[in-house]
């Protein structure tokens, strides 16, 4: 389990209020006037200990920007982040090295962020050295690889001697291995095959439970958030349209895009085969 930790004073671990951003879109002719765009307006969020938390919406809705700020890796330019009842915002390293212990980033593509000199177990040791955990970097790296599942064999390895489940395994290990309160992941399942996402996911979430860990996901596919998200948020056009339990969301879309989404994921008629719905799916969560 988590060492316990100081909640914000609502009691949740990572809370956002009135998050703002605009961004300059390029100009089309150098006389013509330069415009802004708003791609986050008005985001209050709250993420409490342990919880699954979905963030969907169409492309361009403003998922990375927020998930970016939330990381402190992106500046608002008004708003406020918390987690144990500090502020969050880009700063230093060293200023930052408690913000980055309590909060992990899985990311989208394994292949590209894991360092491919680098051995799978000095790549899950890494952070551990970076950030100063008090512990034994290489046992707790080797400890972490087995509990997603890669035994020792897998120690020695780099990036390229993985399959993309394994290098994401990797990558989870890594961002499991500082036991962060909360991981934020960014469409982690987008570049893996069918078959192999829902061995990610199960090994997602029953890390996230044993360790007690929460976590925020970012997908542009309500299936994915359907299998393991209790709530889940939608943003549309920089806003947040949607924060409900997953199941009723699903059950009964309130804003439009809402249900575009759920469309879209609808799997195309199978002539003479029965094929589960996401409706069906969110029915009974695992
Ligand atoms: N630095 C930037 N300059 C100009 N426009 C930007 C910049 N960053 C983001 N945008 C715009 O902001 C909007 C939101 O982008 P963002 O990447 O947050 O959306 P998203 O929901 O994550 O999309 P996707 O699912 O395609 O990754 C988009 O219209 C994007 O073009």
């Amino acid at each position: 389990m988590q060492s316990a930790s100081p909640l914000n004073d609502d009691g949740s671990f990572l809370s956002a209020d009135k998050l703002a951003k605009s961004v300059r879109l390029p100009r089309h002719a150098f006389w013509k006037p330069a415009k802004s765009k708003l791609v986050m307006k008005d985001i209050c969020l709250r993420l409490y200990p342990g919880e699954r938390v979905g963030l969907v919406g169409m492309s361009g809705s403003g998922k990375t920007t927020l998930l970016r700020s939330l990381l402190a890796i992106e500046e608002p330019d008004a708003g406020t982040i918390l987690c144990q009842r500090k502020l969050v915002r880009p700063s230093s390293v060293a200023a930052l090295r408690w913000y980055r212990k309590a909060v992990q980033y899985i990311p989208q593509d394994p292949a590209s962020s894991l360092d491919p000199a680098m051995t799978v177990q000095a790549l899950v040791a890494e952070p551990l050295t970076r950030l100063r955990v008090d512990c034994d970097p290489f046992e707790r790296a080797a400890k972490v690889l087995e509990e997603v599942g890669l035994d020792r064999r897998f120690l020695d390895r780099r990036p390229l001697e993985l399959s993309g489940g394994q290098a994401q395994r990797v990558a989870i290990a890594r961002a499991l291995a500082t036991r962060p309160g909360y991981l934020l992941a960014d469409e982690p399942l987008s570049g893996l095959d069918l078959p192999i996402r829902s061995q990610v996911v199960d090994v997602l979430r029953r890390l996230c439970e044993t360790n007690g860990t929460g976590l925020l996901i970012v997908s542009h596919d309500l299936s994915v958030v359907a299998k393991f998200c209790q709530r889940t948020l939608v943003m549309d056009d920089g806003e947040i349209v949607e924060d409900r339990p997953t199941a009723e969301l699903l059950r009964d879309p309130r804003h439009p895009r809402t249900a575009d989404l759920i469309n879209a994921v609808r799997p195309l008629p199978d002539p003479g085969k029965r094929r589960p719905t996401v409706e069906a799916g969110a029915g009974h969560p695992q």
